[in-house]
């Protein structure tokens, strides 16, 4: 029926302007050709196509039900073209081939528990499962005829064979044991090892049909390598690495975020580590500066008197009387001071001694708006106080001490007392010990007060 209706179609197309080409293709030959549903499918079905749309050719299948009978159709005239298959030198007894429009490795099959073979000549006494009229079966013949060869009617069918044992291996064309592994999902087959020359894929046309060549081969050399791909990859649709991409995906992103978690943690805990640092550095920094100020207070204590504020006896001993210093320059000389209140203690024991304390911090606020910045003053002990000058004179100490008895006359101290105090002077000779000074000095204050108080006296060693 089908022979009869393809018939019909080759005497409707006659009558029409395109010329006519009854083909034959291998039915079970995927993802090259095959028949279903008595359409032609596969790449080479692509090819056929694109030449109808590129030349004044027309074609139409006729179908059969093996590759063998295919073969046997091309001999007989019942079809003039095939679309796809390797030259053999059988073959070309009765077919004129085309150029190669495409290249196709070919794989040895097995199970997956058998060993990897390098090639044809590791088969052994292996059995060998080849497809009925192949190529491949021709080859093996020729090159190789130890090998115990099983012929089967397609691939398919050799890969089944494999499966059920009655052959140790299957050869084929890659693709097409692919695209059968893929559909059948029979993944305890495995590629065993590479399977003679590649295929090099051609059209056949038979003989007297050779004019149809010369077009034939412009058209397929042109064919563009996009369209060739887009060909390709349209019979070749390999699902499971699509499968493994999503997997690797997925270990992509789930790594990146643990990565990225890891980091935050890190960034997190480094954070608040800092953020203890940082606290515990101020409070180092706040007991520092407490620390500073307690020790500057206490060095102000241990150098001055409490109720004076001015520089105390134990200052003024280390830092003048002990250190034997006799600095005498051309511009003058060191002169001491011993300045004593008088009657000190009929003033306390009248007003009290509060009374007291307020009239000695007034004293000390005159002495030090009397003297020069460069003159040092200090609380000897009691009533008791010394004056340091430097670079001075008998003389400009004298003046100093009347302006200082002067300034106590004028001041209204605490109670409404009129204070007065007697002043002894000396000067520092040359490399005199400090001590040897003051003594003279105590003793020139000693003699202001045995001359009736109130008065400036001079050691009479530098009179
Ligand atoms: N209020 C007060 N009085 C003090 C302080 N230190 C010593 N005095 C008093 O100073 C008085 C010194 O008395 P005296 O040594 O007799 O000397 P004076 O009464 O000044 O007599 P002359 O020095 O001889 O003129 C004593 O009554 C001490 O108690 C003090 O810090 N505050």
């Amino acid at each position: 029926e089908r022979l009869a209706s393809s018939y019909l179609k080759v005497t409707e197309e006659a009558a029409s302007s395109r010329q006519l080409i009854r083909y034959c293709v291998d039915p079970d030959w995927l993802p090259y050709e095959a028949i279903r549903e008595g359409e032609h499918v596969g790449i080479s079905s692509d090819y056929i196509r694109y030449i109808e749309s590129h030349s004044n050719f027309k074609f139409s299948l006729v179908p059969t039900t093996s590759w063998s009978e295919t073969l046997n159709f091309l001999q007989t005239g019942r079809c003039e073209l095939t679309p796809m298959l390797n030259k053999t030198a059988t073959r070309e007894q009765f077919l004129h081939f085309s150029h190669v429009y495409f290249h196709s490795p070919n794989v040895l099959v097995s199970l997956k528990e058998q060993p990897f073979l390098q090639g044809f000549e590791n088969i052994g006494s292996r059995t060998l499962a080849v497809p009925k009229g192949y190529r491949l079966a021709e080859y093996i013949q020729h090159y190789y005829p130890k090998v115990k060869i099983i012929e089967v009617g397609s691939e398919p069918a050799g890969l089944e064979a494999v499966l059920d044992k009655r052959a140790d291996l299957f050869v084929g064309s890659m693709f097409s044991v692919n695209a059968y592994i893929q559909q059948t999902g029979f993944n305890h087959l495995k590629i065993a090892g590479w399977g003679g020359p590649e295929d090099e894929l051609r059209m056949g046309v038979s003989l007297g049909h050779e004019a149809l060549l010369p077009i034939l081969n412009q058209v397929l050399d042109d064919v563009d390598e996009l369209e060739r791909i887009r060909i390709y990859q349209k019979w070749n649709n390999i699902t499971v690495i699509d499968e493994t991409n999503y997997l690797l995906i997925y270990q992509v992103i789930v790594g990146t975020l643990l990565v990225v978690f890891l980091l935050a943690t890190r960034t997190f805990f480094i954070s608040r580590y800092n953020r203890r640092l940082t606290d515990k550095n101020e409070q180092l920094e706040a007991l520092r500066l407490r620390l500073e100020h307690t020790n500057a207070e206490l060095e102000f204590l241990s150098t001055h008197d409490p109720l004076t504020k001015l520089y105390n006896r134990h200052y003024f001993n280390r830092q003048f009387v002990h250190e034997h210093r006799s600095e005498i320059s051309s511009e003058g000389a060191i002169c001491l001071v011993m300045l004593d209140i008088d009657f000190f203690k009929e003033i306390n024991d009248t007003l009290g001694h509060a009374v007291g304390d307020n009239i000695l911090m007034e004293l000390s606020g005159v002495l030090q708006h009397c003297v020069r910045e460069t003159d040092v003053v200090a609380r000897w002990g009691g009533e008791e106080f010394v004056i340091l000058c430097h670079q001075t004179s008998i003389d400009l100490v004298k003046t100093l001490c009347q302006r200082i008895a002067a300034a106590i006359k004028d001041y209204r101290f605490s109670g409404n007392v009129q204070l007065t105090c007697s002043f002894g002077i000396a000067k520092l000779v040359n490399n005199e010990p400090m001590q040897s000074c003051f003594e003279r000095a105590d003793k020139a204050l000693y003699q202001a007060k045995a001359l009736g108080r109130n008065q400036i006296c001079v050691d009479e060693f530098n009179t």
